[in-house]
């Protein structure tokens, strides 16, 4: 069977202290983008994970695939498989792709052995593989607090926009983002500041990140001025980066990019373009 993947923007994200167990508490609005992986599992003789598509860091056995596969295998009786992944979803970009594919192939497997795992069964084995991974097993815009795994839905719709992504040629690894962040604890702002205009949300809705990557980074911020510049509503990095969206009212054609930067155009709803 063959699942795509797809990946999500953080809107506004409020980093609020460190947590003893080195993670942080967060407030973020998770929403859906129609970036997509592709994902196929095939019963084999062998396991083996066999990608395709922009590289992956790391080595293959430690892929956030393979992990998600083996928490399964080790409580029901999986034959083993070939794990084919196409990975287009920028990596180190702030789009949680590793954590989409980890989630969604938990799903994938769940359905084509017939496990029979509930929703909240399959929510506790993504919590185990990443602080984004339990958001991609209901797959809806949800405003999430703890480390990011617990959730309220949100009556958030973007689909009647376009929205444009740009990807710099730039890797922000999760955890330095972490490292650098200045934390923020008064909270409780962004559920009021979402439910507002997506005109209005250009002061009101911020994500903490900014701060630190943009200094270290002033590519980055180049790229979401430039995004207003060319008539986005609203523009923001995406978590921790190094990826910068905007949501437009009218489909664009962005002008004046690095051309080693990845664009992704996600138009309405109404509009797809074939
Ligand atoms: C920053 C966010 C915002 O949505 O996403 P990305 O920008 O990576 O997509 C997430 O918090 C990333 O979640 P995820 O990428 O699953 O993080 P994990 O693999 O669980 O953790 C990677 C590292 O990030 C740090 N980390 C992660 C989540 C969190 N709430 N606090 C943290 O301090 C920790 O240093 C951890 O070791
Ligand atoms: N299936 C996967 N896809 C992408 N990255 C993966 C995957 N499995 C493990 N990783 C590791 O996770 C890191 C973060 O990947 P990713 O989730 O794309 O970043 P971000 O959360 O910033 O969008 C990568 O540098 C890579 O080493």
């Amino acid at each position: 069977m063959v699942s795509f993947a797809n990946a999500k923007i953080n809107i506004g994200l409020q980093v609020l202290r460190r947590r003893e167990d080195g993670y942080h508490d967060l407030e973020t609005v998770f929403y859906p983008l129609r970036v997509y992986d592709v994902l196929e599992v095939v019963a084999a003789s062998e396991t083996r994970f066999i990608p395709s598509g922009l590289p992956i860091p790391g080595e293959g056995n430690d892929n956030l695939c393979l992990k998600a596969y083996e928490l399964l295998r080790q409580a029901h009786n999986l034959p083993p498989v070939h794990i084919y992944l196409h990975k287009s979803i920028p990596i180190g970009a702030g789009l949680g792709g590793g954590s989409a594919d980890a989630a969604f192939l938990l799903k994938l497997i769940n359905q084509q052995f017939a496990l029979g795992l509930s929703e909240p069964e399959l929510i506790a084995y993504a919590r185990r593989l990443g602080a984004d991974c339990a958001f991609f097993i209901r797959n809806r815009p949800v405003f999430a607090t703890g480390i990011g795994d617990v959730f309220q839905d949100v009556a958030l719709d973007l689909s009647s926009y376009h929205l444009v992504l740009v990807k710099p040629d730039i890797h922000v690894a999760t955890a330095e983002a972490y490292a650098t962040v200045m934390p923020n604890p008064v909270g409780g702002q962004l559920q009021a500041a979402i439910a507002r205009p997506v005109s209005a949300w250009r002061d009101a809705v911020v994500n903490d990140f900014e701060v630190g990557i943009f200094e270290k980074y002033p590519e980055i911020a180049r790229v979401k001025a430039l995004l207003y510049e060319q008539g986005a509503l609203f523009a923001a990095m995406s978590g921790s980066g190094s990826s910068v969206y905007g949501v437009f009212n009218e489909q664009v054609e962005l002008a004046g990019l690095d051309p080693g930067y990845k664009v992704f155009y996600i138009d309405n709803e109404q509009n797809l373009r074939w």
